[in-house]
């Protein structure tokens, strides 16, 4: 089975250890919720898992192969595999792009020209409900709701087969939440994507998982 998966990682900041030996797994196809008080760790181990940062201990593996090092030392074809979409589209969008370019972006950075690049930002803006007098628009100029609509967009560039949503949703009103969730539902339908939801909203947790994961679960 296709499975995402930390195997003993552990995570320590300076001298504080976040957590250690936390086993946890993501099959292709699966929605699942990890909940936990704050500060515990959650959004760390999102990181981890999208290979973006390093474990102190212990590794990722995709399909059962050890992934080696993070961010760029991981190949462009391994690291696509995955996307992470955050809380805040604020801190995670570059505010001189425009909101199209912003979607291209991961696109760009890979390889693919900008023509080609662009036609597929606009057609995932489409699917995301950008309109059109959106996309030339930066940041600034549009809602947060938009511009995390642009991130989920971004996200799913490269058709990833993981996608971790780190409280995604939690700034956004009850419509562009149910749009968001719409959106990734039928993505995840069509590419048969694992789903991993880190969030704190139990109703939330309990429509859309398969099986919900407690951190208390994780760190005994
Ligand atoms: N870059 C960093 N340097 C030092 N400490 C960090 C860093 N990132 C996170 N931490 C600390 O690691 C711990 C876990 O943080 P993390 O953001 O993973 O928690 P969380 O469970 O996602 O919290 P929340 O539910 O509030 O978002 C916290 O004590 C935090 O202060």
């Amino acid at each position: 089975m296709s499975t995402l998966a930390a195997r003993g990682v552990g995570v320590t900041f300076g001298h504080a250890v976040v957590f250690d030996d936390v086993d946890v797994e993501l099959a292709r196809g699966e929605t699942v919720g990890l909940r936990g008080p704050s500060g515990c760790g959650k959004s760390t181990l999102a990181r981890v898992l999208a290979l973006l940062h390093g474990p102190d201990r212990g590794h990722v593996s995709i399909d059962g192969s050890p992934i080696e090092g993070a961010r760029y030392a991981v190949p462009v074809a391994t690291r696509t595999r995955i996307a992470l979409l955050f809380q805040s589209p604020r801190a995670a969008a570059d505010p001189r792009l425009s909101l199209l370019d912003l979607i291209a972006e991961p696109l760009l950075a890979t390889g693919t020209d900008r023509t080609t690049g662009r036609a597929r930002a606009r057609a995932l803006a489409d699917d995301v409900g950008l309109t059109e007098d959106l996309l030339e628009r930066r940041p600034h100029a549009v809602s947060d709701g938009q511009l995390q609509r642009a991130c989920l967009a971004r996200a799913l560039v490269h058709n990833p087969d993981y996608l971790l949503l780190d409280e995604a949703t939690a700034m956004l009103d009850a419509s562009t939440q149910a749009l968001v969730a719409q959106v990734l539902i039928a993505y995840q339908r069509q590419h048969q994507a694992g789903v991993l939801l880190v969030s704190h909203d139990l109703a939330l947790l309990d429509r859309w998982a398969d099986r919900t994961i407690d951190w208390n679960e994780l760190i005994s």
